[in-house]
Parts: structure tokens; sequence; C-alpha cells
């Protein structure tokens, strides 16, 4: 009996503690957004499985469209409706502008020079501008549309090499991607398609090298207070494929300040001309191409699946390019003319979301939205996979539908909540007019040049692709078809 008290008392005081500890933590949520209790130390961690968007869903579904979870010790509060969206994006868009920066990319020198990860101070507001004014003007992006045209070419080329083969097509559009961000902003092609291990291949291979760390968990996330350490080496990782990156730049970089006079109509000579240094460029560059090749290439992918497995949209596709294009190959001039084509591109940035939670957001303030208390230092993701999805906006919203689209004024460039793939507010995606005008471009090039289906038993695997985790670059799964080459457009 005696044994039996000696254990019985401090377990019963241990379970007092944890209920303490519990209900401590209960009342500091009280004017929180509700949501999952969460463990003690490890909070809700478990609840975020491979697919955090998904699960996140369903979550909301459970306490509603703004929920708050406990990630070991940070504070999230998920968005997961477009009047939830409306709030963070517009209505306290000031206050939910900071970032969330990972804790394997807290690089000193990047951070500081980032346009992705900094705050919205004058750097920030200079890079903007540098964007807005110059790389992704109207003007820029219409003078550069035969680089784009003249690389999709290549592509068809290559493919055409391939024909009843198996082909990694997101391999061939990445790479495509990258070449295309080469000829933009220096000029020159990074890439040799038919030569993926020569040339300039590193700079792809530092690429990839540096999304898969960035895909990476990292404890620290959670408990920031281990980042200080970077037990897991990812901050170093991310330090060396940074610097090997900024080299291929700087050779670059070096080769065109020697060409004094030479004047090119590229994205070097804008950042030279307003007066940036190497650093402010280095990481520019480095963003565009991080932030504009995985992204667009997994769009890609994503339209061309979508396609495959849907006959009826893509031979009205195909009508439509011959009605308004003919036998001639598509320009991007023709685009205005394919409504059909905007509403797929609309449709897959709708069911497939390359950045299903955005970028996280951060309270700078503490601030009220839809009744709760949002604190200052919150991080804030918001759900655009699940608002792409919902059955209350969304007819049919699991369908590949593209219909939905024509007719209507529903557009993906920040002021419609209920389509948000390039999220909204100040810090809406730069890159979105050029992103706009080469996915349309290269989808229908694909569609006009080949006939595509799918190698035997890959039915389940696209299908199951649709359940996997946003980003759709599974090296070790991504999507073959079999090529047949279509009438030449060449
Ligand atoms: C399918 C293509 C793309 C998608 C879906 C996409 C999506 C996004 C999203 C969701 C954000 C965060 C927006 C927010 O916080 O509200 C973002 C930011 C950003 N994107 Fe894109 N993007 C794409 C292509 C591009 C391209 C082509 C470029 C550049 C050439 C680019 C450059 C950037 C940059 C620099 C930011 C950070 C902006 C800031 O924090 O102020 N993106 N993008």
């Amino acid at each position: 009996m005696e044994v039996l008290s000696a254990a019985l008392v401090p377990s019963i005081f241990f379970f007092l503690i944890i209920f303490f500890i519990l209900r401590v933590k209960d009342s500091r949520r009280k004017d929180l957004p509700p949501g999952p209790r969460p463990f003690p130390i490890i909070g809700n961690l478990l609840q975020l499985g491979d697919k955090p968007h998904a699960e996140f869903a369903k979550l909301a579904q459970k306490y509603g469209e703004l929920f708050t979870l406990k990630l070991g010790s940070q504070t999230v509060v998920v968005a997961s409706s477009p009047a939830a969206a409306e709030e963070i994006l517009k209505t306290h868009d000031r206050i939910f502008s900071g970032r969330y920066v990972f804790q394997s990319i807290r690089v000193k020198e990047h951070i500081e020079n980032s346009l992705v990860w900094s705050e919205c101070n004058e750097n920030w507001r200079l890079l903007r501008k540098v964007c807005r004014i110059e790389l992704f003007s109207p003007k820029m992006i219409e003078s550069q549309a035969y680089i784009r045209e003249v690389k999709a070419l290549d592509m068809v080329r290559f493919l055409r090499k391939k024909e009843g083969q198996v082909v990694k097509i997101v391999e061939v559009v990445f790479g495509t991607l990258v070449n295309i961000f080469g000829n933009l902003v220096f000029s020159k092609d990074v890439f040799d398609l038919e030569n993926p291990s020569g040339g300039s291949a590193e700079l792809k291979e530092h690429l990839w090298k540096l999304m898969d760390i960035g895909n990476s968990t990292n404890p620290a996330d959670y408990f920031p207070i281990m980042g200080k350490f970077d037990l897991f080496g990812q901050r170093r990782q991310v330090a060396k494929v940074l610097e090997e990156i900024y080299d291929v730049w700087g050779v670059m970089l070096m080769e065109r300040r020697r060409m004094k006079g030479k004047k090119e109509n590229d994205f070097v000579n804008v950042l030279l001309d307003a007066g940036l240094d190497d650093q402010k460029i280095n990481a520019l560059l480095m963003e565009i191409f991080g932030a504009g090749t995985e992204t667009s290439s997994s769009t890609i992918e994503w339209a061309i699946t979508e396609l495959t497995k849907n006959p009826r949209v893509m031979s009205k596709l195909r009508s439509e390019l011959i009605d308004a294009v003919g036998e001639k190959t598509v320009k991007e001039s023709d685009i205005p003319h394919l409504p059909y084509l905007q509403a797929i591109v609309k449709e897959t940035l709708r069911l497939h979301p390359a950045t299903p939670l955005l970028l996280p957001r951060r309270a700078l303030e503490t601030c009220k939205v839809m009744n709760y208390t949002i604190p200052k230092e919150c991080q804030i993701m918001v759900n655009a996979w699940a608002i792409g999805r919902d059955p209350k906006t969304w007819d049919d919203p699991l369908t590949f539908k593209p219909e939905r689209f024509i007719n209507s004024n529903v557009d993906y460039k920040g002021n419609d909540f209920e389509l948000i793939p390039f999220g909204g507010g100040r810090r809406i995606c730069p890159g979105l007019p050029l992103a706009s005008q080469f996915l349309s471009l290269i989808v229908a090039t694909l569609v006009q040049n080949f006939d595509w289906s799918l190698p035997q038993g890959m039915n389940t695997h696209v299908l199951s692709m649709d359940e996997k985790f946003g980003l759709t670059l599974q090296r070790d799964q991504p999507l073959l078809i079999i090529l047949k080459a279509r009438n030449s457009t060449m």
C-alpha cells in the first residue's frame, strides 16, 4: 500500500501540473481565433501531416475560417475563406505585411538585401519599384516576348526528338524556364536541354538544391530558441549554395561590366542603370530565378496533367488554337484572342496554387480581425488551396472546369479573394504580369505541338498527385508523358 501511494502521489501531482499548464495556455488563447487544443511543448505539430494545406482545410471545417494553431512554441493563425483572406491581405494589409522568415533562410547578408524576406522597408520599396516600373512593366514584358517565344520553340525542337518516349515533363519545362530567365536577365542561355550535365548546369543544380533545403522541415521553425545553433546545418547549407549561385552571377556581372557601351535589353542592364550594388543585384536575381522557376514549372506540369486527364477540355483548347492561330506558331500576342486558354490557366491555379499557403506573413502589431485578437509577432498563413476548393464559393469545386471563368470577371490579380494564387495586398507576387504571359505561352505551345498520353498505370498516380503536398515537383514521382508530335507548326 505504501509503495502504491508513493507512486500515485507524484503521478497525480504531475497530471495536476500538466492540467494547470493547459489551463494557463488556454486562458492565454482567450481572444485568439478558436483552434484544436495544443499538447504541451509540441502544440499541434502532430496535426500538420505531410500536406499541411489539406490538413488545415479539414481544421477550418471544424474551427472556422480563422483558426489558431500552436506549432511548437509558435502561434499561427490560418485564414481559409475569401472574407478572412481579404481581412489579412487588404483590410489590415500594412499590419500583416511582415514575413515570417524560415530559420534556414536567415543568412544575414541575403536577408538584408532580400525582396521576398525583408520587412517592407526602404530597400524593399526600392526593389518593388524597380520590379513594377522596369522589370515587369508592360513595355518590358512586351519587348522581351520574342525571347520567351524562341525558348518555347527550343523546347519543342528538343521534345520532337523524344517522340514515343516517356518524358519527365517538369524537368523539360524547368530547364526551359531557367533558360527563359537566363535570357531575360543576362541575354544568355544558362542551361543546355540537350546536355543537362554540361554548360552552366550547375546553376540549375544549385536552384534545385536550394529548393530542397527550403522544402525540408527545420525543427527550429517551431522552436526558434534552437535557431541560433543551426543544429541541422540547414542555414550553413543555404549560405554555401547562395555563395555558389552568386559566383555564377559574379562571372556574368563582371562580363557585363566589361562590355561597357553594349546595351542589351535585359534585367542586368536595368539593375546596373538603377545603381544597385552587386549584393542587391545578386539577391534580387537569385529570388527572381528561385521564385519564378519552380512555381511556374509546377503550374505548367499541373495544366498538362489536367488537360491529359480531361480530353474534352484539351480538344476544346485545340479548336480555339486552330480558330485563332491556325497553322502558325502560337505567340504571346495571340493570348488576348485565346479566352479558353486563359480560363485553363486560371482553373489550374485555382486547383493547384503553387504555394498553397502563400508565403507566411507576420503581424507587426496586435490587431483585431473578425472579432478576434491576433497578437503582435503571430505568424499568419492564408490557405489559397482551401479557398480555391471551397464548395461555398465554387460550384462543383473539385472538377476541372475552365468554363467557370468564361463570362466571369474573377481574376488572380489580387482583387478577387476567392482566387489568390499570387497572394494580394502590398506583397502580392511582383512577377504576376510576366508569369501570366509565359504560363499561357508554354501551355499553348505544348498543346499545339504534341499529343500527350500517360504511360500505363499512370492514371492512378496522376490522380493521387492531387492529394500531394502543394509544390508538385516530386522528383521521385514527376508526371511522365508519352509524346507524339503533331503536325509541325515550326
Ligand atoms: C505560377 C507562378 C507564380 C506563383 C503562383 C507565385 C506566387 C507567389 C506568392 C503566393 C507570393 C506571396 C504573395 C503574398 O505574400 O501575398 C509570391 C511572392 C513573390 N513572387 Fe511569385 N509567383 C509566381 C511567379 C513568380 C515570378 C515569375 C517571379 C519573378 C520573376 C516571382 C517573384 C516573386 C517575388 C520576388 C515575391 C516576393 C514579393 C514580396 O515579398 O514583396 N514570382 N509569389
